[in-house]
């Protein structure tokens, strides 16, 4: 049988191209499609067709006219919802369940969430006193950024892509966007479906490969490009960084994660071992928000590792597709390799492995990536385990003993993403908020999302905040009108 074609999509046609690449299924270990990538050419084409197109119609576009276009995207992804499901679990493994009750609606939901911010969106006035006694009037303007560079990771592929595309297109933009050479399906459909939904040619344009020498670095590197959004590694953004300083041009960084979960002995128990399995778990551990540092107060701490221990060893892992499964893979062989490399480091470092640690059986029946959702404990705060980002089903449980101790821990770290902490006591659960290091909080939940509050990260863990109005500011170039009255 043929393979899937995945192909790039510049200035409004789907374009092939001479080299291509396996698109493979980490559940099974089998390329189930093939992916065009797209050379520096034809990335400088859609540069040239986003512009084109920024110079027509689009370009004089109003709010209310892309709100319609975006939530005709949004009743595109529902009504092909089984193709993206099916494309969005071949290329990542991850449970048909989690995709569907997740990344497919969180698709849609980013485009109608943008729709109806962009709807409502005001402006600044100030009336100004003059030198002469009279008034001026201040008010500003949103004018879209120009060409958007869009390079998204391959841990929620439709999720993080559509996160960005949807408010990119909201402002008015034009969009060159590169989706991880992992995962292509799902935004290769979004064109598609974009394309249904009436944007004109060149409005947005898709093109596929890798980083390095590729269509990433060709994105970033172009003069074109006057805004680069990026979601990944913290190394790649700061290469990323480094290029786009060349025309001083602004970005927007979600970046990595060692995040801390910080238990304490009053919180509710069964809630709270519920809530740290799923926040370290979820998607095999591999969403930038994951928890891997777990601080548990002294009195709880035994009962709570046994408690952990427990809730990981239930996971079903295995078939995405079939029911009940609540772990697939890792998303490649490579990442399952670095990810098999800490866990040796960890036993270097002293680990004791409460649970998991390694290969499961499943593995070797259907031939994918998987991995056993892994507990430790013993680990030293500043062991390599402790303070890199593994991106993986892991966590090391520390006990502590007082506030002051919980929250220098969960300080001691050059990321700054995300912490949960779960208490009954409420008025310390605000105290500790202001007082950790991070971009997020979640008291007494994890990855509860509302599309209208800033998200991102401190330190290396991101450049700014999307989410929003952050969203429409950076996706905008906001210009003040002074007139004098
Ligand atoms: N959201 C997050 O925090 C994520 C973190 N990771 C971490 O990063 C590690 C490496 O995974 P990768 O997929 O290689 O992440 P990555 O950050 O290198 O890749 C993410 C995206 O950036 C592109 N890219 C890479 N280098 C680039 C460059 N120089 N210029 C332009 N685009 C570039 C890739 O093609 C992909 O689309 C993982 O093992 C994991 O630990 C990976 C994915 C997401
Ligand atoms: O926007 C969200 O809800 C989730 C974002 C997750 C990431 O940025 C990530 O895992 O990289």
């Amino acid at each position: 049988m043929s393979k899937t074609q995945y192909r790039n999509f510049v200035g409004g046609q789907f374009v092939a191209t001479d080299r291509c690449f396996d698109d493979i299924n980490p559940s099974t270990g089998q390329a189930y499609a093939q992916v065009h990538e797209a050379s520096a050419e034809l990335v400088d084409q859609a540069a040239d067709a986003a512009h084109k197109a920024l110079k027509g119609e689009w370009g004089n576009s109003r709010p209310e006219q892309r709100a319609a276009l975006l939530d005709r995207i949004a009743d595109g992804i529902d009504r092909r919802f089984d193709e993206f499901l099916a494309a969005e679990v071949n290329d990542t493994g991850k449970p048909a369940a989690l995709a569907s009750s997740l990344d497919v609606p969180r698709g849609a939901a980013n485009f109608r969430a943008f729709a109806s911010m962009i709807r409502t969106a005001g402006g600044e006035v100030f009336e100004t006193p003059t030198p002469d006694g009279s008034i001026a009037l201040n008010y500003t303007m949103r004018r879209p950024l120009g060409t958007v560079g869009i390079i998204s990771p391959w841990n929620l592929p439709l999720l993080l892509f559509s996160w960005k595309v949807a408010p990119a297109l909201a402002c008015g933009n034009v969009v060159i966007a590169k989706p991880s050479e992992e995962t292509p399906g799902t935004a290769t459909l979004l064109a598609e479906v974009i394309a249904e939904a009436g944007a004109p040619d060149g409005v947005f344009n898709l093109v596929h490969g890798f980083g390095p020498g590729s269509a990433g670095e060709a994105i970033v590197k172009s003069s074109k490009v006057n805004g680069i959004t990026f979601t990944g590694e913290s190394g790649t953004g700061a290469t990323i960084m480094r290029q786009a300083a060349e025309g001083v041009r602004p970005v927007s960084f979600e970046l990595g994660g060692k995040n801390a979960a910080l238990v304490f002995a009053d919180c509710d128990f069964e809630e709270t071992v519920a809530g740290v399995a799923r926040s370290t778990f979820l998607n095999t551990g591999q969403v930038c928000l994951c928890t891997e540092r777990v601080y548990v107060q002294r009195p709880i701490y035994e009962k709570f590792v046994a408690a952990l221990a427990e809730a990981a060893r239930k996971l079903r892992i295995g078939d995405p597709w079939a029911q009940g499964t609540d772990m697939g893979p890792l998303i490649s062989k490579g990442h399952r390799q670095k990810v098999l490399d800490y866990m040796a480091l960890a036993k270097q470092e002293g680990a004791e492995v409460v649970t998991g640690g390694g290969i499961p059986a499943v593995a070797e029946e259907l031939g994918g990536w998987f991995i056993e959702p892994t507990v430790w404990t013993g680990l030293a705060q500043n062991s390599r385990c402790m303070q890199e980002e593994v991106f993986g089903p892991v966590c090391n449980v520390f006990p502590f003993d007082t506030e002051e101790e919980a929250v220098a821990l969960a300080n001691d770290s050059k990321y700054g993403l995300a912490c949960a902490i779960w208490t009954s006591n409420l008025k310390r659960g605000h105290r500790l908020a202001a007082q950790i290091e991070v971009g997020l909080v979640w008291l007494n939940t994890w990855f509860l999302r509302d599309l209208r509050t800033p998200f991102g990260g401190a330190k290396l863990s991101g450049l700014g905040r999307e989410g929003g109005h952050h969203s429409l500011d950076f996706y905008s170039e906001l210009k003040n009108v002074c007139v004098k009255l």
